[in-house]
């Protein structure tokens, strides 16, 4: 299938040069985090996206981006060092396509008031993750879901919108969880976490509670296992998503991981499946045609590994270019039915590299009909 033409809408008057362009114009919030740097990373050859502005908080405002950022992994993007940081004001920032990696204090305010302004907000905060009609979205699962955006602009009175992507052990458990449910009826979820200290933001957690540790206590992140999944997994009803029924207990944890989280599930099905029938759906599964040819999808969202003793983190974290999962560990489950372990990038594939692929989805491929239909939305 050939590529599909990027979408452009008419954006040049909002690129600060003024000149035309042949790459979006976007801009990041929250850019010196964390995430903040990962969507920079991510961003820095993108064929359809161009990083034109950077902002974060006060602290950082006015000062010179690698002045500003503590970088944590591989090369500050050459093309962003001496890039003034903007304040998080939809007046200092005219891009309309805005990457929020905000931390959650900060994002409740700064991105509703970017949508109020006119902008395409495409979120890793929790704040609006669960609003009836704001989108959670994981591209290969539920793509269509941007479809309610339209209601959200016309119920909030909006000129843009907000798109959100879901929680980091949410994303990674979603996706062997989509086929399963689609095949076998998911009824019952009992997750454990394993989280990566990266999932903490920059400087995170201190050293010296972590190393050689595990800690059995994330705040806030079990509500948010337990609720997410239900969202994402349901299905567009008019202007609302109905959420699937299933329940879902969590226990979250973090160990001392740079990067990666890994989910041990046990799994609890309307009809019960054998492995082999767990197996044979998980390989096969490629996720929505929305996301085909999309420049951040994966060949194979999902990676089945038969090795006894995977997925690992530090061996298998960067598989598809840190935007697939990996699952092993298929079994019978003496409480439930099925158990497994699928283990994922929390900052490629859990944030930024999520919430590119959505704006891809939402915006790059107007000829599909789901991507038509959310770019229709969120075009105006
Ligand atoms: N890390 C992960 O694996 C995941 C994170 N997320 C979510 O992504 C978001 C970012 O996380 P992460 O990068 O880890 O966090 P960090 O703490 O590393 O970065 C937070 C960013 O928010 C900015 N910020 C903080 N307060 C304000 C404010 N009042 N006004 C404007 N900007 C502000 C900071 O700017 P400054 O440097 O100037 O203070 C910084 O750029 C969070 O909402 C998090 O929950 C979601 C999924 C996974
Ligand atoms: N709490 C997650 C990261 C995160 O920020 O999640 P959320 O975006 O759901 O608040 C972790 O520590 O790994």
């Amino acid at each position: 299938m050939p590529r599909p033409t990027p979408h452009v809408p008419p954006l040049a008057s909002l690129v600060p040069t003024g000149e035309s362009f042949s790459r979006w114009p976007v801009a990041i919030l929250g850019a010196t985090g964390a995430v903040g740097q990962t969507f920079a990373r991510l961003l820095a050859d993108h064929p359809w996206f161009e990083v034109v502005e950077l902002a974060a908080s006060e602290r950082s405002a006015g000062k010179r981006y690698a002045e500003v950022t503590r970088w944590i992994e591989g090369v500050m993007p050459d093309a962003l060092r001496d890039r003034e940081v903007l304040p998080c004001d939809p007046s200092a920032v005219r891009s309309t396509i805005v990457f929020s990696a905000l931390d959650s204090s900060a994002a409740g305010t700064i991105e509703p008031a970017f949508a109020a302004a006119g902008k395409l907000v495409f979120s890793n905060a929790k704040n609006f993750r669960m609003a009836p009609d704001v989108p959670l979205v994981v591209p290969e699962i539920n793509g269509d879901h941007l479809a309610i955006v339209e209601a959200q602009r016309r119920a909030r009175g909006w000129d843009g919108a907000i798109v959100t992507n879901a929680n980091c052990s949410v994303t990674v458990a979603s996706l062997p969880l989509a086929p399963l449910h689609e095949a076998f009826g998911l009824s019952k979820a009992f997750l454990a976490t394993m989280q990566a200290v990266s999932g903490a933001g920059y400087p995170g957690v201190p050293s010296l509670d972590i190393l050689g540790n595990v800690i059995p206590y994330i705040a806030d992140e079990e509500p948010k296992v337990e609720t997410e999944l239900q969202k994402i997994l349901g299905r567009v009803d008019g202007e609302r998503i109905a959420h699937a029924p299933f329940v879902v207990t969590a226990h979250t944890n973090r160990v001392p991981v740079e990067h990666g989280h890994t989910v041990c599930m046990s799994l609890g099905f309307e009809r019960r499946p054998s492995v082999d029938e767990v197996l044979e759906v998980l390989r096969e599964w490629r996720g929505s045609e929305l996301t085909r040819d999309m420049p951040s999808a994966p060949e194979r969202p999902i990676v089945v590994s038969d090795a006894p003793d995977r997925p690992q983190p530090r061996r298998d974290v960067m598989a598809g270019d840190g935007m697939s999962v990996t699952v092993g560990r298929v079994r019978a489950d003496h409480l439930l039915d099925i158990r497994l372990v699928a283990s994922g990038h929390n900052t490629i594939r859990g944030a930024a590299g999520g919430s590119i692929l959505n704006a891809e989805i939402a915006l790059g491929a107007p000829s599909r009909a789901h991507g038509a239909v959310a770019a229709a939305a969120l075009a105006g």
